[in-house]
């Protein structure tokens, strides 16, 4: 804002020159009153008390032009510092965006520009009334030259009333700043819970979303009060700035005028400047320039890190690289609490963007947590997940989970009709696009069957079957689009025939497919496997890991028991295996 303001060094000029005379007759308006008085009026001159009183008046007819001359260079000021405002807000979300480690969110840069209008009203109002400073300062100036003792009584009383008040002024900004804050963590808590709620119903998770919500409500509460508290402190400083002047004075007049040290005409020439000049120039100070000083700080320090923030990433050189969507790992580490053994501990592996991968492993392995690590639901303690090259811990969420799907094994559906399900993830999906992903994942006969697209699903677990909900979250994840789809026994309460099917049109469907098996089949269909145990993570074909993975031979002897397996990549030919967790 002062690059900015210094820019427009002709129209502060401008502006300086005219609101200093404005100011002019706090300065003279006093001595002109103690000589109406001494000279005039107790003089037994009243016509010349009239004419030091017309000296007045013309000074503040003088002061009213100047008003007059104010606006059109204050308009000259604020106007292109909006305009330099918006521009600069809108190009870094805009490149944010473009580089899309952000949304483009409208509704952000609608609440952000009225921040930008704010802070022109503000700017306005401050610049505007930067001359109330002056006031105070050429009041106890015109005393001065009215009065030195009294000047000299006044004077101690104000600096430390103004002191006070820039010290009060820095711990404003700083509460002011906290209820800012807090109330943006309240918008951030409560938004994601009003788009989701009918998932927060759906999941019964309705009292640890207001938990979650109530907490920052409080947050902001508590700033809210601390902010008040010390706004209290600010009528200590306008009765030791205002108040106290003005009662000494009125103590103290008797004797100054007993003693010869002054006049009738200097004590209401004094009290003209302390009443009149200094008291509302003060007032101002304390209330509406606290008010709109610390609301100027806080708004253009906001608008600041929204702007300065680098939307470029050091990596990539901007965006995320849109085809080339390698997963890489790299000295993953995790634990579920700080004194329990790690679940993964130091795993680095990549998985080429478009590989089908299936990860296999005796059940409590880690397989579960290392995708739940690889989805960006849970954050390592050690290492990073790149995906494309870039960390995503610094991918927004809303932006990862548009990249990244995983069904869990307990799929779920929520109230309402068939279409709100699986249109979730794609609110977008034509009708074509849904009978598309219905009938790739084996799911038309089912969605028939619960009548058509518009038909309502009932809340409650006995609405559909749990190979069902599997049957429609795939279907959903397959619609939506996540070019990384991990299934994480997705398919398990599916017959072996429907999770041949369902895997094939992922395959299909293009993008990197991550499958935690728990079949035989479902590790044969895939292009690599991962074999987990517990230290290491291996990746190679079945042929490969035969040979040099123990534990993988194991596993398909344990399968094999019960088995005979699916060529690879025939998807429809049925492995005849009961559903279950791979077991060592
Ligand atoms: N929320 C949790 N808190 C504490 N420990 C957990 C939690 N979730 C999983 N674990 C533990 O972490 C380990 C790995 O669990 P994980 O579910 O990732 O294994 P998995 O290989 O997917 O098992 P399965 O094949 O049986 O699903 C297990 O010992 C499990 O008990």
């Amino acid at each position: 804002m002062r690059k900015r303001l210094r820019a427009n060094r002709y129209a502060m000029r401008k502006l300086i020159t005219w609101s200093a005379l404005e100011a002019a007759p706090p300065l003279v308006s006093g001595l002109l009153v103690a000589a109406a008085i001494d000279r005039g009026f107790l003089a037994g001159r009243p016509d010349l008390g009239l004419v030091w009183l017309s000296a007045l008046a013309a000074v503040h007819c003088l002061a009213a032009v100047a008003t007059r001359r104010v606006y059109p260079w204050l308009a000259e000021i604020v106007e292109p510092l909006r305009d330099y405002l918006v521009t600069a807000l809108v190009t870094a979300t805009v490149r944010r965006a473009v580089a899309q480690l952000e949304p483009l969110d409208g509704a952000s840069v609608a609440q952000a520009t009225d921040q930008v209008d704010s802070v022109r009203n503000l700017a306005a109002s401050v610049l505007r009334n930067a001359r109330q400073f002056l006031t105070a300062l050429v009041a106890v100036a015109g005393l001065a030259l009215l009065s030195p003792l009294i000047a000299a009584v006044v004077a101690p009383m104000v600096a430390l009333a103004v002191l006070g008040f820039l010290r009060v002024l820095r711990t404003l900004v700083a509460r002011q700043r906290e209820v800012v804050l807090t109330g943006e963590l309240v918008t951030r808590e409560a938004e994601p819970v009003i788009d989701a709620i009918r998932d927060v119903v759906a999941c019964g998770a309705q009292g640890r979303a207001a938990t979650s919500v109530a907490a920052a409500v409080h947050q902001n509460a508590r700033a809210a009060r601390a902010y008040a508290l010390t706004r209290v402190a600010r009528v200590l400083v306008l009765a030791v700035g205002v108040h106290l002047p003005l009662l000494t004075l009125l103590l103290l007049s008797p004797w100054l005028v007993a003693r010869g040290s002054a006049t009738a005409g200097v004590v209401a020439g004094a009290v003209v400047y302390l009443a009149h000049q200094l008291d509302p120039a003060m007032r101002f100070l304390v209330n509406a320039g606290s008010t709109w000083l610390v609301a100027l700080g806080v708004a253009l320090g906001r608008l600041a890190e929204v702007t300065r923030r680098d939307p470029v990433h050091p990596e990539t050189g901007g965006a995320l690289p849109v085809l080339a969507r390698d997963i890489r790992v790299e000295g993953l580490r995790f634990a579920y609490s700080p004194h329990a053994a790690p679940v993964v501990d130091g795993v680095d592996f990549t998985i080429a963007h478009g590989t089908h991968l299936a990860v296999v492993g005796p059940s409590g392995v880690g397989k579960s947590t290392l995708a739940d690590l690889i989805t960006g639901i849970t954050r390592p303690q050690g290492g990073r997940v790149l995906l494309g090259g870039v960390d995503i811990a610094e991918v927004a969420d809303v932006v990862l989970r548009r990249e990244i799907a995983l069904i869990p094994q307990e799929a779920y559906v929520f109230a309402g009709t068939v279409r709100d399900n699986l249109t979730v993830l794609n609110p977008d999906a034509t009708r074509e696009e849904m009978e598309l992903a219905a009938h790739a994942v084996g799911a038309t006969a089912l969605i028939d069957r619960l009548g058509g697209w518009d038909a309502e699903i009932r809340p409650g677990a006995d609405a559909l079957s749990a190979g069902e909900r599997q049957l429609i979250a795939l279907t959903r994840v397959w619609l939506s689009p996540a070019r990384v789809v991990v299934l994480d026994e997705a398919t398990c309460h599916l017959d072996p025939e429907a999770e041949a099917r369902a895997e094939a049109a992922f395959q299909r469907r293009g993008g990197t497919l991550i499958v935690l098996a728990h079949r035989i089949s479902s590790a044969m269909r895939a292009q690599r496997i991962m074999v987990m145990d517990g230290e290491t993570a291996v990746v190679g074909t079945h042929e490969e890991l035969l040979e040099t993975s123990t534990l993988y031979a194991d596993l398909v002897g344990y399968w094999r028991g019960a088995t005979v397996p699916a060529p690879r990549n025939e998807s429809s030919t049925p492995d005849g295996t009961a559903a279950g967790a791979v077991r060592p």
